[in-house]
């Protein structure tokens, strides 16, 4: 199994990158001994000004195929961090590859959540793509301390 993220735009230095990077740093320790591997992040970047369908094209290069797509998108399900660490598992224990992917201030090309193995939403407000990133990376980790039992999770 391996798990990505793809996402639009290039995270500079500072506070946002220095979370994402703490946050997949720990996931990748608690992972191990779960079974999880390490998360990969590639972030694309349209230069031309192509909009959603350009950066869709460049996404889609980056998700490894066959992979399950899971776009973030506010109009998306709400699970549980519970709910979110099963589904984790259980791509896991059929060793189906993970891409999770993340729009840039223009939003994701509609083609591209069509095709979505499963829309997530972070709540129904719109937030700021960086963000989107930390919250990602914070949640993922926190399904992998569900998963091992540690009391980093509470009810
Ligand atoms: C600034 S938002 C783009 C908003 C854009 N106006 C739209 O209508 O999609 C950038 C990206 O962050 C992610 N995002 C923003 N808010 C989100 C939320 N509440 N839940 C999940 N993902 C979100 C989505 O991947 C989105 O494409």
């Amino acid at each position: 199994m391996r798990i990505d993220i793809a996402a639009v735009g290039r995270l500079r230095k500072g506070p946002e990158a220095a979370m994402v990077s703490d946050y997949l740093d720990r996931f990748a320790k608690v992972g191990r001994s779960l079974g999880l591997p390490p998360i990969t992040l590639s972030e694309v970047e349209d230069k031309r000004g192509g909009g959603m369908a350009a950066e869709a094209e460049l996404l889609e290069r980056a998700i490894p195929p066959g992979a399950a797509l899971v776009v973030m998108d506010e109009r998306g399900d709400q699970p549980t961090s519970p709910e979110f660490a099963r589904r984790l598992a259980d791509h896991r224990d059929r060793a189906r590859d993970l891409c999770f992917v993340i729009g840039g201030a223009n939003g994701l090309d509609p083609g591209l959540r069509a095709r979505a193995d499963w829309q997530i939403s972070l709540g129904r407000m719109v937030w700021p793509h960086m963000l989107v990133r930390v919250m990602l990376a914070e949640q993922l980790y926190r399904a992998a301390t569900i998963l091992a039992g540690s009391p980093y999770h509470r009810d």
